[in-house]
């Protein structure tokens, strides 16, 4: 769908510069998603592995995050394995609701209730990020905490339009209990892609 060159403004990687690589195509449907542009996949341009990376090389950094859309609808292992061969870090933001494919060295898992995770990735993840619209968010977000491996991050992150209402609520749960962290969206406070 597009790429661009920003900072990551979520989770464990908050801060560091990265060229995002978004694809077209989601069959998740969160009624809150920020991106809904990006569901249909036809109503964006195919561009080839080569031509992705190759662009990705322009900038100095080289750390690469593959969003979506829904990622994982997508074969990834080429589009991985090039990166790799020009030096990236591969990271992935997926909900986590497709099979896993691709080479990762670090993987977001943000489960959703629309369409759950296949079982069998939810231990690849190494950030559980979680994205609270309400109360019932946080028992959503303990019942995938007990299935990730034991060293995986996990965070709470307010839906962007909830924010004001939820997040003086996140902060009272993080320090009910420490093992979350906060999770802003931070390039939308700083007006960055
Ligand atoms: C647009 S999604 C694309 C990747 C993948 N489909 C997923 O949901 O993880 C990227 C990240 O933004 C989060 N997100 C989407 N809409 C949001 C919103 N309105 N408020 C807060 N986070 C949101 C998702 O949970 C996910 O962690
Ligand atoms: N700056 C910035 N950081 C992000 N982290 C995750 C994003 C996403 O849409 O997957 C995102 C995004 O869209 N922009
Ligand atoms: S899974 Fe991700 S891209 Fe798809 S609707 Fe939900 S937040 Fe948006
Ligand atoms: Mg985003």
């Amino acid at each position: 769908m597009e790429s661009f060159y920003t900072i990551q403004g979520e989770g464990f990687h908050q801060g560091r510069a990265a060229y995002f690589i978004r694809l077209g195509g989601c069959d998740v449907g969160c009624f809150w998603c920020d991106v809904k542009e990006s569901w249909d996949a036809g109503k964006h341009p195919r561009i080839s592995v080569e031509d992705i990376v190759a662009r990705a090389k322009e900038h100095p950094g080289r750390l690469a995050v593959i969003t979506g859309g829904e990622p994982l609808l997508h074969d990834l292992s080429t589009l991985t394995t090039k990166l790799k061969e020009a030096g990236f870090e591969t990271n992935i933001e997926t909900s986590g609701s497709s099979p896993l494919s691709g080479s990762w060295d670090w993987i977001c898992l943000s489960p959703k209730k629309f369409k759950a995770p296949v079982p069998e990735m939810v231990p690849f993840a190494n950030e559980l990020k979680v994205v609270i619209l309400n109360k019932h968010d946080f028992t959503w977000a303990e019942t995938y905490a007990s299935q990730v491996n034991e060293t995986c991050k996990l965070y709470l992150q307010p839906e962007w339009d909830k924010a004001a209402e939820m997040t003086p609520l996140i902060v009272d749960y993080i320090k009910a209990h420490p093992q979350w962290e906060l999770s802003l969206q931070v390039h939308k406070y700083i007006d960055v892609p």
